[in-house]
């Protein structure tokens, strides 16, 4: 699946012009961090942007080890519309603190929407902020009732997903998400480029946001739809080919 994450109403718009191609918009704000949490009204004006087949995914924030603070945002996102909720755990130093902060999520999420899936967010780069080792983060997601397994990149400077957690890493991310029944989703400055080794290992979700922007810029650059087209056209590429059972190109 593909998760396009726009930085408000407008740049939704232009996600719903692209809809046929994406799978999933998810609402950040990226001037509050990489997994910036944005305004419930807005979550909920980008629910009604977007065609109503589309679930629309909101963070909830690089969030602090603060189960009680974070469980109550979470509620927030799912009552605005989001049923995908998305928690970056950026203060949690331990998997327990994960755990701690993850069940809470879940279980304010699903008492009001069982349906919603929750996403239980790491950093590639986690030895640069000291957060939880990224391949905890399956587990987390396991042992507290989390749907899916994510990373992202918590410091957005050209770095990219690849040059923190090498794709035989990546691929043991989505194995031990597998294994537990988790969806793998992946994320962090993601270009066309690496979606050969994304499809080949097997990632549920790639989310990105800066490819689809114009010059490839997330933060000066706007989303554009014919952008959205083309990434998703070569995510159908790799994963044609590999359905074929040919090797992926890169
Ligand atoms: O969840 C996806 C992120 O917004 C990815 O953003 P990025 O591709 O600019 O790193």
């Amino acid at each position: 699946m593909l998760l396009i994450s726009p930085d408000g109403v407008e740049e939704a718009l232009d996600c719903a012009k692209a809809a046929q191609h994406l799978d999933i918009v998810d609402v950040k704000k990226p001037d509050e961090g990489s997994l910036g949490a944005n305004f419930p009204w807005i979550i909920r004006e980008i629910r009604e942007a977007v065609p109503a087949d589309k679930p629309v995914s909101a963070t909830v924030g690089d969030v602090p080890y603060k189960p009680g603070t974070v469980a109550q945002a979470a509620l927030g996102a799912v009552v605005s519309g989001a049923t995908y909720i998305k928690v970056g755990l950026y203060g949690c130093t331990t998997p327990d603190q994960g755990i701690d902060v993850m069940r809470a999520v879940v279980r304010a999420v699903k008492e009001h929407n069982p349906d919603a899936l929750v996403v239980a967010s790491g950093y590639a780069d986690a030895h640069r902020i000291g957060c939880v080792n990224p391949l905890a983060v399956p587990d987390i997601a396991a042992r507290s009732g989390a749907d899916a397994a994510m990373l992202d990149t918590a410091v957005k400077d050209g770095t990219r997903l690849f040059d923190h957690v090498p794709p035989d890493v990546c691929a043991e991310f989505v194995r031990l998400a597998h294994a537990s029944g988790r969806l793998a989703a992946l994320a962090g400055s993601v270009r066309q480029d690496d979606l050969g080794e994304l499809t080949r290992i097997g990632t549920d979700i790639v989310g990105v946001r800066g490819a689809v922007c114009e010059g490839g810029d997330r933060n000066a650059g706007r989303i554009q739809p014919h952008l959205v087209a083309a990434f998703r056209a070569e995510m159908d590429r790799h994963d044609r080919e590999r359905t074929a059972g040919l090797p992926a190109a890169r």
